[in-house]
């Protein structure tokens, strides 16, 4: 584990240097970890079967990777400076009418092949310029501050640019042949309560919608070995925002992971139903291209060490800690690309046939606080 500091001025010299790198916490953990790739050349994969830190687009063309066999793997311990909130105190600016109505049109077309018969939801986009004064760094360092329960992470590299996000959603964690997934949608501000949150039946059915994809997604890839195993729906705060959420796990037929991401990868959080039509759709009518927005990014097949037993009184079970390979995705959410002195954000929602353009639009803005945020002092 290194200082902080010295942690900081090595991600800073790889940028100064325009090398990849990668640096991230995971939700709830204190310790930031980071790849550095040593040498120039971009690494990409196809069949996911190195080892490493993956980012990946939405269209499913380009798996950047950073192969942790090209890497120098630091690590230290984020201490936090403030206490966290979790909320945004971004003052809005005046409404973007332009925008707004361009967005509410993409809703409405939408609907309208909702009500036509050729999906049963989409999920439509939008990106968003912002001005910002602060460094790439201190963007991260906030990131860090404001979400201490999200994923928080930056990736950059010669061929994507320089991404900054905090996700909330993991689209698989695989340990040994054990699997986890998560069926999260449905979005409302947080006004100060969780648990006696009150969601509509549109929400409900989003989420739904969702949920049951990725178990008949895992069924028709036959990645899952026998019982699919899921929670109730509960609500979970990310950010000033609540989202609905039902976690699935199982295990796995196989150890390929590449055929586990094809059969989760878009799901109906990002993409839509059926994934096919909805995602052609997302093609066609978008504004802007998603480019690694509502991809996936994590660590793919990382060695690691399992104590069967952690009771530190029973010392002879430390004998029968053993090695595995461990794999920890997250979809691209909540997410920013930076170029000189610009952010842009993504941010996106699910349309059903019962959506209303003008709250979908009204959902993005509240979406975009919870990133923007970030970008000033
Ligand atoms: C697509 C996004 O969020 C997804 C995840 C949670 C809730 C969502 C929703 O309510 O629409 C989206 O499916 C985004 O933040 O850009």
């Amino acid at each position: 584990m290194m200082q902080a500091m010295a942690f900081f001025n090595a991600l800073e010299d790889h940028i100064n240097k325009n090398l990849a790198f990668v640096a991230y916490r995971k939700p709830d953990e204190n310790v930031i970890k980071a790849f550095l790739q040593k040498d120039k050349q971009s690494y990409t994969t196809t069949d996911f079967s190195e080892s490493g830190f993956v980012f990946s687009d939405f269209c499913g063309t380009k798996s950047l990777l950073i192969p942790e066999a090209n890497s120098e793997v630091i690590s230290t311990e984020y201490k936090s400076e403030k206490p966290a909130t979790e909320t945004s105190e971004y003052i809005p600016e005046i409404t973007n009418t332009e925008a707004q109505k361009q967005h509410e049109a993409l809703v409405a077309k939408g609907i309208a092949e909702i009500k036509s018969g050729s999906m049963k939801k989409v999920v439509l986009a939008r990106k968003e310029q912002n001005p910002t004064q602060l460094s790439v760094l201190s963007i991260f360092k906030n990131v860090l501050e404001n979400y201490p329960k999200a994923f928080c992470y930056i990736w950059s590299h010669p061929e994507s640019g320089i991404w900054i996000g905090a996700t909330p959603e993991t689209l698989v964690k695989v340990e040994r042949n054990r699997f986890k997934t998560m069926a999260l949608a449905g979005t409302q501000a947080f006004k100060g309560t969780i648990d006696e949150a009150a969601w509509t039946p549109k929400e409900v059915e989003e989420q739904q919608i969702v949920s049951d994809e990725i178990v008949q997604k895992l069924k028709d890839f036959k990645v899952a070995a026998g019982e699919i195993n899921l929670s109730d729906p509960y609500t979970v705060k990310a950010g000033n925002l609540l989202h609905i959420r039902t976690d699935i796990s199982g295990v796995l037929d196989n150890d390929n992971l590449s055929n586990l991401l094809e059969s989760l990868h878009p799901t109906p959080a990002v993409c839509g139903f059926p994934r096919e039509n909805a995602k052609e759709f997302i093609l066609k009518n978008e504004h802007s291209d998603r480019e690694f927005y509502s991809g996936f990014l994590g660590e793919i097949n990382l060695k690691q060490e399992v104590k069967r037993n952690s009771n530190r009184r029973n010392q002879e079970n430390q004998a029968y800690a053993s090695i595995s390979k461990q794999s920890q995705i997250f979809v691209n959410l909540r997410c920013m690309k930076l170029t000189e002195g610009k952010a842009e954000i993504f941010i996106g929602g699910g349309i059903t046939a019962d959506s209303n353009p003008a709250a979908e639009w009204e959902e993005t803005v509240n979406k975009s606080y919870t990133i923007k945020s970030v970008l000033v002092n």
